[in-house]
């Protein structure tokens, strides 16, 4: 999977990936009223409307960007029906031929992870079938738990040609109470980050490793440390807009070869509209504001990547 990411990155021109992170707070008030008129203020209702506007910022996005990142959260605050939105988005990107980074930062003792890597990334035995639960292509992962709690997301990963994504350093503004910490010296996120170039040598694509990380756009100076510690893998860079990361901030998140990191925006591209700059599209064109968002956003890396 990370070839054809690394081949979709390519032929799109875009290292970016559009974070499917639909608060109802982000959906325009006339999308909420004509689902609630159909179907009353439920949950099921709830799942029906994040469905709905995913579904219209994907027909407005989808050829110009390689991949897309629901983060399941903001589908499991709706129970069942959240849920069922979230399977129904990832087989619809996937219909569209985007791929898919389930946001699901799971991580447990072995027999647990291996549940989820197979939830998520594999394929579960029912009696004489098998069946594929969510089929996302890659998944986040903790790695709080040790090899433990990856080493079933890596078999998972070698069999089914899946990809993860594993938390080094996180973009918020706690991420150093833990993660910064000195151990002999050395900070705990560059500790893991060799683990992940290890864990990665395992399951290698062609030019990188299956096995990706998630490094936050608001820590350059450790993007670009931790760039040189693991060569060979993806990065996965959020904080990119509304967190306040730049295309400037970005250019040592990435290799010589223009390759080797991504970069999400989540609710800068969906809730765009709302945005001075996108305002005048009207909630009404929503999908458009969020199309605009996404060209901003390419050309904003790109320039920072060609004067670097
Ligand atoms: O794993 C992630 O994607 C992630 C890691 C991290 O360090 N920081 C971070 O913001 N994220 C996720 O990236 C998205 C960022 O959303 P925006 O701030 O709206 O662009 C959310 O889905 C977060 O859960």
């Amino acid at each position: 999977m990370i070839n054809q990411l690394i081949n979709k990155i390519k032929a799109t021109k875009a290292p970016i990936v559009v974070g499917l992170d639909p608060m109802l707070s982000y959906v325009p008030e006339f999308l909420k009223t004509k689902v609630f008129q159909e179907m009353g203020e439920s949950l099921e209702a709830a799942g029906e409307i994040i469905f709905q506007f995913n579904k219209e910022i994907v027909d407005n996005c989808y050829d110009l960007i390689p991949a897309v990142k629901p983060q399941i959260a903001m589908y499991e605050q709706f129970g069942v029906p959240g849920m069922e939105a979230f399977a129904k988005t990832v087989a619809y990107c996937k219909e569209k031929g985007l791929v898919v980074i389930g946001d699901v930062k799971r991580g447990d003792i072995g027999s647990t992870s291996e549940a989820y890597a197979v939830g998520h990334l594999g394929q579960v035995q029912v009696g004489s079938k098998s069946f594929t639960p969510f089929g996302e292509d890659f998944a986040t992962v903790n790695p709080y738990l040790g090899s433990d709690g990856i080493n079933p997301f890596l078999s998972v990963c070698k069999e089914e040609k899946k990809g993860i994504f594993i938390l080094v350093k996180t973009s918020n503004p706690s991420s150093g109470e833990f993660q910064d910490r000195l151990i002999d010296g050395r900070p705990l996120y560059e500790i893991v980050g060799e683990k992940v170039a290890q864990w990665g040598e395992e399951v290698m694509g062609e030019e990188y490793s299956y096995v990706g990380a998630v490094v936050g756009a608001t820590y350059p100076e450790m993007g670009k440390a931790l760039r040189k510690i693991m060569p060979k893998t993806y990065i996965l860079v959020p904080g990119y807009g509304a967190q306040g990361g730049k295309g400037k901030d970005l250019v040592h998140f990435f290799n010589e070869d223009g390759l080797g990191a991504i970069i999400n925006s989540s609710r800068g591209i969906i809730a765009a509209y709302k945005q001075e700059a996108y305002q005048a599209y009207g909630e009404e064109h929503f999908g458009e504001a969020a199309r605009a968002a996404v060209i901003d956003m390419v050309t904003d890396i790109k320039g920072a990547l060609e004067s670097r």
